[in-house]
């Protein structure tokens, strides 16, 4: 099966609230919520992926902290291996280039949204801290 390392932002503003991004038609696991990020290219660091990954997508510049999780999981055709990382924007304004919406979400209240299976082992770990 194919194996892709992913990372995601977990991005963090204002008064606790995480920045959520949702899949859309051109992307696979449409209608599922994710930390947008991507797939990690060959001779990156993770870091180095999710800061080129959120100017693709997202239009804006993180700073990356510390990891939230690493999680395997298989889907139908796909094993992705998920590192996710605390972020803060630094410089621009979040804009879905490539998402169907972005929200940002209350750290208490994602659960509300359905989540690529992927992400849920770090949106518990966030939401325990
Ligand atoms: N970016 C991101 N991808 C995730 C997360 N959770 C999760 O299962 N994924 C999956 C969806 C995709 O299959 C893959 C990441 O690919 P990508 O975001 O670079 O998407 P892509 O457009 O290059 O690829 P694709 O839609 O054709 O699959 O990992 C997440 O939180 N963030």
């Amino acid at each position: 099966m194919k194996q892709v390392y992913v990372v995601g932002a977990v991005i963090f503003a204002g008064d606790n609230e995480v920045l959520c991004a949702l899949r859309g038609k051109n992307m696979s696991q449409e209608g599922l919520w994710e930390f947008p990020g991507g797939k990690i290219e060959q001779g990156e660091t993770p870091e180095q992926a999710l800061v080129r990954e959120i100017k693709e997508e997202l239009g804006c510049t993180i700073k990356v902290h510390d990891r939230v999780e690493v999680t395997d999981y298989e889907y139908p055709a796909l094993q992705v291996n998920l590192q996710t990382y605390r972020a803060e924007i630094v410089e621009g304004t979040p804009i879905p280039k490539e998402h169907e919406e972005l929200r940002w979400m209350k750290v208490e209240q994602l659960m509300e949204l359905s989540w690529a299976p992927a992400d849920l082992p770090a949106v518990r770990k966030i939401m325990e801290n």
